[in-house]
């Protein structure tokens, strides 16, 4: 066992050791039945930008359904110190909760709730670590995705980003991508595994497995003439790489076959494209797609197309794939309720200090359909008219004559999902149709406008009860 590709990822063991020394003694103490619920937020937007896609829920609600312990993990466990009457329990353990959640692809924001956990105190807190482990990291993907698909102006968009992907995170990586907008992968495990087109054009080490380019490419059209991408920037993209690609693609055209593209990879690619396309145009060629790539994110294909570029296809690896240039999303899993009370978290920090208690976020939308506010709430309040600032309780807002809309769901009760899977593509297209609401101000890349979420006066009360009362007893 000194693989990772022997090992059950879905072990509860894929957590960090403290919760399970917390479990520990929280069995030791009998306190396994109290029940607790936890808040899964985030505190600061990715990429300086106005907007999250929440992505991981499916693979988060697949894998609490197999959380378990193997006896293989017990005989880890029994090694570590932990005891018999611990091990007999964890033996036996399962997640059992229940989780309210946003829907996967909605847009989310900093402070709100975006998934809620109820359970025992055990199986709560050991969901912790795979919890942020799933969301952040898919999260933090996903709106990149949704952010080049926003500059993209409707060309395809693939995901590339395997080999440069952080190890295996690269899986979902790819799946993440995909819940943005991307609509396929260069990741064929992913493509089989979320039922989306694996697509791929050729590498220059295949070009330069020959003695000649043309000699290259003409023998990659003959065994793959559907879908056939040829690469043209081995050599020189434009006195030979266009011109050869011109050669066979009128060659496939005699076997009844159509080039389906070519691919640039290096250079300005906007000259290029622009020249490529000029070429294969003059040559009645213009059904030939241009597929870009090298180390492009939103900024360099926003300014492509600014350029005029005519490029039909992106490859996007790298900047994608590992969400630079910000190495996570900060979202934190905190306590709000144990044992019937509503909990906080206190900080010197006020931005810091949690929202006790169960609670309900309401969107709010104008006449036009568009995203105005939201409204964090305690659960068994009214609906919110205003709304205050969550660090600046004067500052309020009314939301008088605003549709709402709650966005918690339940989505898993007594460790069962109650709604089938929602494939990839759906919950892509569930992120378009909700990112179409929110207004331009909120989606510029640059000094975007703050969305406002605001707390109730009966929450923002609560904390401030809570606060006095635990900085009473200090
Ligand atoms: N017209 C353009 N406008 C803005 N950015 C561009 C343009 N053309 C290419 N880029 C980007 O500029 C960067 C160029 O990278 P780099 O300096 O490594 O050049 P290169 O062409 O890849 O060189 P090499 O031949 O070493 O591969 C890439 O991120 C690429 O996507
Ligand atoms: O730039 P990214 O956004 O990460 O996109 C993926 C990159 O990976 C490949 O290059 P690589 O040099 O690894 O292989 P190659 O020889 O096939 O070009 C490909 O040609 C892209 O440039
Ligand atoms: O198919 C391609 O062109 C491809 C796939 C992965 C990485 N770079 C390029």
């Amino acid at each position: 066992m000194q693989h990772i590709f022997n090992t059950d990822l879905t072990s509860a063991l894929y957590t960090d050791m403290y919760q399970i020394s917390m479990a520990h003694s929280h069995f030791n103490y009998s306190r396994q039945n109290e029940q607790v619920a936890f808040d899964y937020f985030f505190r600061k937007q990715p990429y300086s930008g106005g907007f999250t896609i929440f992505s991981g829920l499916g693979e988060l609600l697949a894998l609490l359904q197999e959380f378990k312990f193997s006896s293989r993990d017990i005989d880890w466990l029994y090694k570590h110190g932990f005891n018999d009457g611990f091990l007999e329990y964890l033996r036996d353990f399962s997640f059992k909760g229940t989780v309210h959640s946003m829907r996967e692809g909605e847009i989310v924001f900093p402070q709100e709730p975006i998934v809620r956990v109820e359970g025992n105190i055990v199986e709560a807190q050991l969901a912790e670590t795979v919890l942020l482990n799933y969301l952040n990291f898919q999260s933090l993907v996903a709106t990149k995705a949704a952010r080049i698909k926003l500059v993209a102006r409707g060309a395809a968009l693939s995901e590339f980003g395997l080999r440069r992907a952080q190890g295996i995170g690269g899986m979902f990586a790819s799946r993440a991508a995909l819940t943005g907008g991307f609509t396929s992968t260069s990741n064929v495990l992913a493509a089989s595994i979320y039922d989306v087109p694996a697509v791929g054009t050729m590498a220059h080490a295949y070009i330069q497995s020959y003695d000649g380019e043309l000699e290259a490419f003409r023998s990659f059209a003959k065994v793959n003439p559907e879908g056939c991408v040829l690469l043209v920037d081995t050599y020189d993209t434009l006195k030979s790489g266009v011109p050869n690609a011109i050669t066979v693609a009128k060659e496939m055209e005699q076997e009844g076959h159509k080039l389906m593209g070519i691919r640039l990879d290096s250079g300005d690619l906007a000259y290029l494209a622009k020249q490529s396309r000029e070429m294969l145009d003059a040559a009645g060629l213009n059904y030939v797609k241009i597929v870009a790539s090298n180390q492009l994110d939103e900024h360099i294909i926003k300014s492509l197309f600014e350029q005029g570029a005519p490029i039909d296809v992106f490859g996007v690896g790298t900047n994608l794939a590992t969400g630079k240039p910000d190495a996570a999303l900060d979202g934190v899993y905190k306590l709000s309720m144990a044992d019937g009370e509503p909990r906080l978290k206190l900080s010197e920090n006020i931005k810091k200090t949690t929202l006790p208690g169960l609670k309900q976020v309401y969107r709010f939308t104008d006449e036009a359909g568009n995203f105005v506010a939201d409204a964090v709430a305690l659960i068994g309040d009214a609906i919110p008219d205003t709304i205050h600032h969550p660090y600046e309780p004067d500052k309020s807002m009314s939301l008088q004559g605003y549709t709402s809309q709650p966005l918690l769901e339940l989505v898993m009760q007594d460790g069962k999902p109650t709604n089938a899977p929602v494939p990839v593509l759906e919950v892509a297209a569930y992120a378009t149709e909700r990112l179409s609401k929110l207004t331009e101000e909120y989606k510029r890349f640059e000094n975007p406008h703050i969305y406002k979420v605001g707390v109730s006066k009966q929450l923002l009360d609560l904390r401030t009860e809570l606060r006095n009362k635990y900085k009473k007893d200090l």
